[in-house]
């Protein structure tokens, strides 16, 4: 069944059982596309983990990261050891293969969220989901990682963006996602409204947003290059510390700006195909908003990250940034 529930998930077939058995727990479904996982006994190491995907429905090989980690738990090759969230975020997005089907599930992640609709009520079931879960196992530390892959290329095709919030990040974090194969970080700037950011402002988890190479449609992806982050989403699973390594393999940048579509004429002023984390010079002019005007480099160079015009009216357009340090360990 458990290997099942990513298939009946996407032809909308309700599932025969609600729960059942796993090596070393039980499983249980709460709603379309919300799984958890409930161990025996939890490791000492265990962290309460919320690892969702398909939070964009034509995100694919994040999916078929997590069916495989469900395989070989069901498979006996590994044994559950904490308590997981497993999340398909937009199931209806997901069978039309579709970024989103009304409006961006990913910016619907606030509590005051009062708008009607099928994604703004998928976003509260799941931050439902999400307090629930954390609310179970209140000494655990938490952690949640949201897994996507982008619409273009990128300098660094593998990087987690770092929601803006008071939590601070534990040094640990950057060791895992560096021996996971992570390439780059990005910090955000301020508050976001993202499913990451949810967990880590009302739940203070460890939380990352993570980008895993290039959306493509189910049985395009290569997931040879995401077999580092496999070995860390197992070790998570099964409750073990993860192995880590140093995080100045990655490079780190930090948001200086949000280039905001504030009209129906706005275009980005560089190629559509240009890559995440091309460096712009000063002086280089970036977008052209009939409302905002145009928006044109200062005196430091900025690496443009998802540009994308074609975003809904009100909407960020790009993600501009700059280098920033490599974290020190406070030891
Ligand atoms: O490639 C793109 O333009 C978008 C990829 C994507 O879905 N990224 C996330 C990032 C969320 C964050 O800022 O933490 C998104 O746009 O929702
Ligand atoms: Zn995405």
């Amino acid at each position: 069944m458990l290997s099942e529930w990513i298939e009946l998930s996407l032809e909308s077939t309700a599932p025969t059982s609600r729960g059942g058995k796993l090596p070393g727990g039980t499983y249980t479904l709460h709603a379309a596309g919300v799984l958890e996982l409930t161990p025996t006994e939890c490791r000492s190491e265990a962290h309460a983990c919320v690892l969702s995907a398909g939070i964009h429905g034509n995100e694919t090989a994040p999916i078929e990261l997590l069916g495989e980690c469900l395989a070989r738990l069901e498979a006996g090759l590994l044994a559950l050891g904490a308590p997981v969230l497993m999340i398909l975020g937009n199931p209806e997005a997901m069978r039309r293969a579709e970024r989103y089907v009304n409006t961006n599930l990913n910016r619907l992640f606030r509590r005051d969220l009062d708008e009607s609709g099928m994604e703004p009520d998928r976003a509260r079931l799941l931050m439902r989901a999400v307090d629930d879960f954390f609310s179970r196992y209140p000494e655990h530390e938490r952690l949640h990682y949201d897994l996507h892959t982008a619409i273009r290329d990128s300098r660094y095709p593998r990087f987690a963006v770092e929601p803006f919030a008071e939590t601070a990040t534990r040094h640990e974090q950057w060791r895992w996602l560096a021996a996971a194969d992570i390439q780059a970080v990005l910090h955000q700037h301020q508050h976001s409204w993202t499913f990451s950011h949810y967990s880590k402002h009302h739940h203070q988890a460890q939380a990352f947003t993570l980008e895993l190479g290039r959306a493509l449609p189910f049985g395009h992806n290569d997931l040879a290059p995401l077999a580092p982050m496999a070995r860390l989403l197992e070790a998570l699973l099964e409750g073990r510390k993860p192995s880590g390594d140093t995080p100045e393999r990655m490079r780190f940048f930090r948001v200086a700006h949000e280039l905001m579509r504030h009209s129906e004429d706005f275009r980005l002023c560089f190629a559509d195909d240009t890559p995440n984390f091309t460096e712009f010079a000063p002086g280089t002019q970036l977008a052209e908003d009939a409302e905002a005007g145009s928006f044109v480099v200062e005196s430091e160079p900025l690496s443009v990250v998802f540009p994308n015009a074609a975003v809904e009216l009100g909407a960020r357009a790009a993600l501009l940034a700059r280098p920033a340090p490599a974290p020190t360990d406070p030891g």
